[in-house]
């Protein structure tokens, strides 16, 4: 039984999906949920979930091993971030290579980097009449949005979309593919 930490930041659709997917599965279960905002909505699925949840304190995640050795104390096998908002850092990313992965609103390497995520992504990308958008799935290096991609799915966009309608969309092809790509990850 493989295991799954997810951090994140916000309502947690993602960690949803990745939950049921795993669910009653032998192969995987997410084990822990790690957050940074106390009034996230993914901390009340952690808890309809029975999942340990995390709080992740500032000065603990940005200067020290303490989630590190939290991690590696669970036997984590895969760090999923799903809608994180801080960068992780370079201790953190090399404890775990090549085993933590995010997804992106985007087809990076446009619409990535500081500053670019949630609402911030699809606005940019409406404002520049993109004729498409998508998803990025990628390994996660010491930069923002640019480790090696894993999966790019896309999605058209039309004259009437707006950036609540892309991220309807968005959304769309993230809860189909996340998973999926977790599980592929798991068992290759
Ligand atoms: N080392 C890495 N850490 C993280 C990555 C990554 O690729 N490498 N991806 C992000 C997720 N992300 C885009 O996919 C992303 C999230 C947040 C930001 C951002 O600009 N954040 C703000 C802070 C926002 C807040 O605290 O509410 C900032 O850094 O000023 C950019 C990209 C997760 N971590
Ligand atoms: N740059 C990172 C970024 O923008 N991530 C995005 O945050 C949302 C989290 O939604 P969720 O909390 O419902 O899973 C997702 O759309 C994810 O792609």
């Amino acid at each position: 039984m493989k295991n799954i930490a997810i951090f994140a930041s916000g309502a947690g659709s993602n960690a949803q999906k990745i939950i049921d997917h795993f669910r009653n599965s032998s192969i995987a279960r997410v084990s822990m949920i790690l957050c940074n905002k106390p009034e996230a909505g993914v901390l009340n699925i952690a808890q309809q979930e029975g999942i340990p949840s995390v709080l992740i304190e500032k000065e603990l995640f940005f200067r020290t091993d303490h989630y590190i050795k939290l991690l590696q104390d669970a036997a984590t096998d895969l760090v999923v971030l799903a809608g994180f908002l801080w960068k992780v850092p370079a201790n953190l990313v090399h404890a775990f290579p090549d085993r933590i992965i995010n997804i992106h609103p985007a087809l990076l390497p446009k619409y990535g980097g500081k500053g670019m995520y949630g609402h911030f992504v699809h606005e940019a990308v409406i404002l520049a009449k993109e004729s498409e958008s998508g998803i990025t799935i990628h390994f996660v290096n010491e930069k923002y949005d640019d480790g090696a991609t894993i999966l790019q799915e896309r999605c058209s966009i039309t004259p009437e979309d707006t950036p609540e309608t892309l991220a309807a969309k968005i959304h769309l092809l993230e809860h189909q593919w996340y998973p999926v790509i977790v599980e592929r990850l798991l068992t290759s």
